[in-house]
């Protein structure tokens, strides 16, 4: 089952859309990316200080303007749906990246949160997810899969998922998200050498892998399941 969205990704040195096709699209989105760069490098300051490391800690392998940059802007819309079990529009994850911003709009809820998990690779199944009602204004933070491995595994990333209502009318749901990534060249690796030093690009095309690869196994392990029910129920509606 894919996840039931759509969604628009930009990176500064990505190739937009002119002015003739969407007026003002690229300035506006642009000073919308230097705002969060500047919010998300607050946030990034005042951890690294919280954990005792240097204040530029982090901030020395960000940089959105150089060319290995792997921040990222993607605006997501989940279609409106009716009765809606069994299907996702985000289903659980951590993010890859190290911090992400983002932004939702009154009523347009569906994110659910899960805290307080320590691995990032079990894909937050059985586990209790709590409703994180949606709205415009307040941005909602996520600790990513890199920046944990970065801290020495000090700041946990957290599982989350986007659902639809499993009965009844949900809306269409747009959101924002700003994900604030090591640049391909720097290195990270934490004050205490938890784990071992590593580029943020390596890094990165590892921990895709990783995620995609258990995502796509643990999706096939469903569909069997899903699979062997039928036959169940065909076998026994035949005997
Ligand atoms: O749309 C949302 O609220 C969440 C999106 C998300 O988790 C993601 O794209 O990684
Ligand atoms: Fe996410």
């Amino acid at each position: 089952m894919v996840d039931q969205k759509e969604s628009f990704w930009m990176m500064k040195r990505s190739e937009w859309p002119s002015d003739n096709d969407v007026p003002n699209f690229r300035e506006t989105t642009s000073k919308f990316i230097s705002k969060c760069e500047g919010i998300s490098d607050k946030v990034l300051s005042c951890l690294s200080v919280a954990l005792g490391f240097e204040e530029d800690y982090f901030r020395k392998g960000m940089g959105i303007d150089e060319e290995d940059s792997l921040t990222q802007l993607r605006l997501i819309h989940y279609m409106a749906s009716e009765n809606a079990a069994g299907t996702w529009r985000a289903g659980p994850h951590t993010d890859i990246g190290c911090l992400t911003l983002l932004f939702q709009r009154d009523g347009e809820d569906g994110l659910e949160i899960c805290p307080g998990r320590e691995s990032s690779h079990s894909y937050g199944i059985g586990d209790t997810f709590t409703p994180l009602p949606a709205q415009t204004g307040p941005i909602v933070v996520n600790i990513g899969d890199m920046l944990m491995a970065w801290s020495d595994d000090r700041l946990k990333a957290n599982f989350h998922r986007v659902r639809a209502k499993d009965v009844g009318k949900s809306p269409d749901r747009y959101s924002i998200a700003y994900f604030n990534t090591g640049r391909k060249g720097a290195i990270m690796q934490g004050p205490g050498k938890k784990n071992p030093p590593i580029t943020c690009g390596q890094w990165f095309n590892e921990a895709t892998e990783r995620q995609f690869g258990a995502m796509s196994k643990r999706r096939q392990e469903v569909a069997l399941k899903e699979d062997g029910k039928t036959a169940t129920a065909t076998v026994s509606a035949a005997a």
